[in-house]
């Protein structure tokens, strides 16, 4: 998982942790009198420095700044300029929207550029704490508790599900169907896809195995009509949740696009979300944008992030759509799905 992403941002950190080194100097003895939180220092450290019971704080924490702090550096624009511009070609490789490349660029350079900073006991911390805060910044765009949300509402939550062909959305639909069961949420499924030859069977297939009600209709049906009749079954059985799968499509066939804006006149859903698969980079960014101008989408489900070396679409797409991801898929089985947390994520990206 983000394999490429992650030794691009591990060759980033050593380059500007060797420039720190270059440009370190010795911290003058009479700076201050009381120690200063230092950048790149551990928890443990800290509290060596400040004292925690209020025990003889001042001759201890003279002897730990004097051990811990003695360094520090001040990098002026020229010193980094390459390795800022070699940080944001590698953002771009990785599949990471110019915009969000560039806000990550200049928030390291913000961050760690201009100003007197302190050296602790590990340089390399002092660059991945710039680099974890301003991704972690940018996937915190709008961060949307999906469970919180279903209980928020009124019965049923009418959830329906849209992207283009082969992307995972059945599968996502029958991997929340099973989280929802195990919730104790009584689920009812839509086989909204009345267009692909055998998606009826498909869903069918994971209906069955879950052990949800599915509402379907013949193949070439009007899917507003199942998602109708499925909402008005969930009324009728006080079920929880409606989940509504649609047929894959490009966001480029407006009959297609139409269809989808009736599903959403006839029924209004509670939440519509977008699936695509993390592997498309850049091209899921801009789909998700499209379809959102069809009809509006709530939030994204990213699929197939477990095949995913790259990392961009996941970092890029709830800072330039405004909408949260909601859930990654991370496999092909029901368990394989999390719902998004962007420290999660970012811890994963510097494992
Ligand atoms: N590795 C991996 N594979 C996934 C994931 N989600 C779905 N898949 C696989 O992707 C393929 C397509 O999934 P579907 O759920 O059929 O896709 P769809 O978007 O419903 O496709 P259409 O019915 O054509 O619209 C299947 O082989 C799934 O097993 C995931 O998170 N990781």
């Amino acid at each position: 998982m983000f394999n490429k992403l992650k030794n691009k941002l591990s060759g980033f950190k050593q380059n500007f942790s060797s420039k720190i080194e270059d440009k370190a100097t010795p911290v003058e003895e009479s700076s201050s009198t009381e120690p200063e939180v230092a950048e790149g220092i551990s928890f443990q450290e800290k509290e060596a420095v400040n004292g925690t019971k209020g025990e003889n704080k001042t001759g201890f924490a003279h002897k730990a700044k004097a051990l811990v702090f003695e360094r520090e550096f001040i990098l002026d624009e020229a010193d980094v300029e390459d390795i800022l511009w070699e940080l944001e070609m590698s953002l771009l490789e990785s599949d990471i929207a110019i915009s969000v490349s560039e806000k990550i660029v200049t928030d390291v350079k913000q961050e760690l550029v201009g100003s007197r900073k302190k050296i602790g006991s590990n340089t390399g911390k002092i660059v991945e704490d710039a680099l974890k805060k301003s991704i972690h910044d940018v996937m915190s765009a709008n961060v949307f508790d999906f469970d919180e949300f279903i209980d928020s509402l009124e019965k049923p939550v009418n959830i329906v599900f849209v992207g283009i062909n082969g992307t995972g959305k059945t599968t996502s639909i029958a991997k929340i169907a099973h989280r929802l069961k195990a919730m104790n949420k009584s689920v009812v499924i839509a086989a909204g896809d009345t267009f692909r030859a055998g998606a009826i069977d498909q869903i069918a297939v994971h209906a069955e195995r879950i052990g949800v009600k599915l509402i379907k209709h013949q193949e070439g049906g009007d899917p507003a009509a199942v998602v109708y009749d499925a909402v008005q079954y969930a009324k009728a059985h006080d079920s929880d949740v409606v989940l509504s799968d649609t047929a894959g499509r490009m966001h480029t066939n407006v009959n297609l696009m139409a269809q989808l804006q009736k599903i959403c006149r006839v029924s209004p859903p509670d939440l519509v979300l977008f699936v695509d698969e993390a592997v498309a980079g850049n091209d899921a960014v801009e789909r998700a944008e499209q379809f959102n101008e069809a009809v509006p989408v709530d939030g994204s489900i990213l699929t197939k992030t477990d095949a995913d070396s790259k990392g961009g679409a996941a970092i890029s797409i709830a800072y330039i759509t405004g909408k949260p991801i909601v859930f990654l898929g991370l496999g092909q089985e029901y368990e394989d799905l999390k719902k998004f947390d962007p420290r999660w994520f970012v811890d994963q990206i510097f494992s």
